[in-house]
């Protein structure tokens, strides 16, 4: 009995890939006619897996239970929970405020709390810069040290496959949108396809930034832009550029401020009460 299995299919017609969380192993299952991405994940301990197969035209989930396990308690909300991470759009949040604020360490709490999947746009252009024969890393370089934004097409691509390399379907996404050109090329490319759940504004005195980023340099973060100098330029870029964006999220609603001057274990609280009513 223990070796009988219950195998599930669900079927949809859209053009779309998948992201599923806890993606713990890749492999090709039953493959047949183009390759199928397959992602085999675990829910309810060894016992039940799940394939995830997105194909040209149309996905088909497959969960695949073992007979033993029909009478599981958890079964039928790890089933729920399955086929919704399957069926919605990812979830995004953005995180957004000066540099220094704290977005990054903010962001690292909240992974290790709630398991969404940082991005950071910075980090990505940073390594984007640093790779061998990078066609943009010139150009990369220039913005980092003057304090501007990197145009959105070279963004929001390395974002997209980010997200798409992750096998997740909850992000946080740091550092972005940063002016109008990353609003702009984000709805245009993205927007449709994702359950945005609004902006995390880290909300932090300039002098307070200035300190911490300096303390960073000072302390090793190997960064370009955490100098005085730069560093000027950057709140310029903040205030001129970043600010508006904040603004106009916040007409709408969607912009939750936190007052990020606090100690780190402080902000973390106010954190995490906006983020349960974000998820609800
Ligand atoms: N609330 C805080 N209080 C004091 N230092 C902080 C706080 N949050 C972050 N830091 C420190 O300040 C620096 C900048 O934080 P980071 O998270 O990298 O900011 P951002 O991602 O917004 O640039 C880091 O060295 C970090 O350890
Ligand atoms: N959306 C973005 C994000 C960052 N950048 C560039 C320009 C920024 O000054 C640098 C550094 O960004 P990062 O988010 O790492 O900086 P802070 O963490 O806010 O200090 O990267 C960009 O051009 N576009």
């Amino acid at each position: 009995m223990s070796s009988m299995y219950l195998r599930l299919f669900i079927r949809r017609a859209v053009n779309t890939r998948l992201y599923l969380d806890r993606v713990e192993d890749r492999c090709d299952m039953e493959r047949s006619g183009p390759p199928i991405p397959v992602v085999l994940f675990d829910r309810l301990g060894s016992s039940t897996s799940c394939g995830v197969h997105s194909g040209n035209c149309a996905y088909q989930i497959s969960l695949i239970i073992k007979f033993s396990m029909l009478c599981h308690p958890g079964l039928l909300i790890s089933l729920r929970k399955f086929v919704m991470s399957a069926v919605s759009k990812p979830e995004v949040i953005f995180v957004l405020g000066g540099p220094g604020a704290g977005k990054g360490t903010q962001c690292t709490n909240i992974v290790n709390k709630y398991g969404y999947v940082h991005l950071s746009a910075g980090e990505l252009l940073r390594e984007e810069q640093l790779k061998p024969g990078s066609k943009y890393g010139e150009l990369i370089q220039g913005h980092m040290v003057n304090g501007t934004i990197v145009p959105v097409q070279i963004t929001c691509s390395l974002l997209a496959q980010a997200m798409e390399k992750s096998g997740s379907n909850r992000f946080l996404i740091d550092g972005f949108p940063r002016n109008t050109n990353n609003l702009d090329g984000w709805n245009e490319a993205m927007s449709d396809k994702v359950n945005f759940l609004g902006v995390l504004f880290f909300d932090c005195s300039e002098q307070v930034c200035i300190n911490r980023c300096l303390l960073r340099g000072a302390s090793g973060s190997g960064r370009s832009d955490d100098n005085e100098e730069t560093l000027k330029k950057r709140f310029q870029t903040y205030q001129n550029s970043t600010i508006p964006i904040i603004k106009h999220y916040e007409a709408q609603g969607l912009a939750y401020k936190i007052d990020a001057n606090k100690a780190a274990d402080q902000v973390f609280e106010d954190v995490q009460k906006v983020l349960a009513r974000l998820q609800h």
